[in-house]
């Protein structure tokens, strides 16, 4: 999700009466800790950290201070429960936190509710509990072996590098300025190491007889771990209604957001690689996310594919339920689509670029 929302306070710059640049007195006071070497990701739940502060007082939450899931902000309802704690526990070895020697300051921002969701989202482990309709997770939907074949083939062809990940294009070029692809520039037929995928995509469980999987469009994403992609919807007019996507290699979490009529859309022209277009400050949405296993097939269709946003946070542990789970070295995503050739007449015009 970002930047922190909060963190150690940094003493004020101010501008002295010589022009240099003074710092005044950092903050010596507040209800909220920010504590370094201690998270989920080095072992220590949330739950287990709120005990130990305890100790000096009513804690109100403890939340992930940022994406390390290595520091966190314990926050108490009044500052003398806090200045206990710290002169208790800052740099000592703490017997009930797996010895770890724990660096603490104070820390003045509150939660965001964005922080605070984001640290206790439930994350569903199959699309039937996301309860959003036109979402499904076939797992195991490739073999290893078929795995591996698939990452050599594209390894052994050229990527393009964008500024956080990799990406190759067939059939169509996608264009990133205009999130759209160039229907007059056909790069050709999409490449025979992935016909078993395309094959087994068209008997793909949930499709009425009527869908057309006669899927010609593939972007290969490669992700390094703590690389995501900003919220969006794929466009309506470049893209027909079913999206699948294959993830190899490693696992991530997919978020998804259905925004109030009129909340937030992309500014055209914007990128899905930065977090600029990311409506952190938007919070009239419903939110719901899943975990993707590498090997698994996502099909996001209907509603799913288009009313609701799509994130992949840009986390480098993601927490499923009570577990850490380290994104691996890179996960490759095969996403395939067909290119519409006609404009989109669906039934959500307020994320429809074709109605707008
Ligand atoms: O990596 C993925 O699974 C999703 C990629 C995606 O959403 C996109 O390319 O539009
Ligand atoms: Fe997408």
């Amino acid at each position: 999700m970002g930047l922190p929302r909060f963190g150690p306070p940094n003493p004020k710059a101010v501008m002295g009466d010589d022009g240099t640049t003074k710092k005044t007195n950092p903050i010596i006071s507040s209800p909220n800790l920010y504590v370094a070497n201690c998270g989920p990701a080095v072992g220590l739940s949330h739950d287990a950290i709120a005990a130990v502060f305890a100790s000096f007082g009513h804690v109100q939450g403890v939340y992930a201070a940022d994406d390390s899931g290595a520091r966190v902000v314990v926050c108490y309802d009044n500052e003398s429960c806090a200045a206990a704690a710290l002169a208790a526990l800052h740099g000592r070895s703490c017997p009930q936190l797996a010895g770890r020697t724990l660096h603490i300051r104070y820390s003045v921002l509150q939660p965001s509710p964005t922080t605070v969701h984001s640290s206790s989202i439930q994350v569903c482990l199959s699309a039937s509990e996301t309860s959003i309709p036109g979402l499904y997770l076939v797992p195991d939907f490739v073999t290893p072996r078929e795995e591996q074949e698939l990452l050599a083939a594209v390894d052994a062809r050229p990527w393009i590098s964008l500024a956080k990940r990799r990406v190759q294009h067939y059939g169509y070029q996608f264009c990133y300025q205009t999130r759209n692809v160039n229907t007059k520039q056909h790069l050709g037929e999409l490449p025979s190491f992935v016909s078993p995928v395309l094959e087994r995509v068209s008997s793909f469980p949930n499709l009425n007889d009527a869908a057309d999987v006669s899927l010609d469009q593939l972007t290969v994403n490669e992700y390094p771990p703590g690389v995501g992609l900003s919220p969006h919807i794929d466009t309506h007019s470049a893209f027909e209604g079913l999206i699948f996507s294959l993830s190899l290699a490693g696992p991530c979490i997919m978020e998804f957001r259905r925004y109030a009529q009129g909340a937030w859309f992309p500014k055209a022209g914007s990128s899905i690689d930065t977090e600029s277009e990311n409506p952190e400050n938007c919070t009239n949405f419903s939110r719901r996310a899943i975990y993707l296993p590498p090997r698994s097939m996502l099909l996001l269709s209907g509603e799913a594919r288009l009313a609701w946003h799509h994130y992949i946070p840009h986390h480098k542990i993601d927490i499923v339920n009570d577990n850490v789970i380290k994104r691996s070295a890179r996960r490759v995503s095969f996403t395939l689509r067909k290119v519409r050739t006609g404009p989109c007449q669906c039934q959500f015009p307020q994320y429809c670029d074709s109605q707008r």
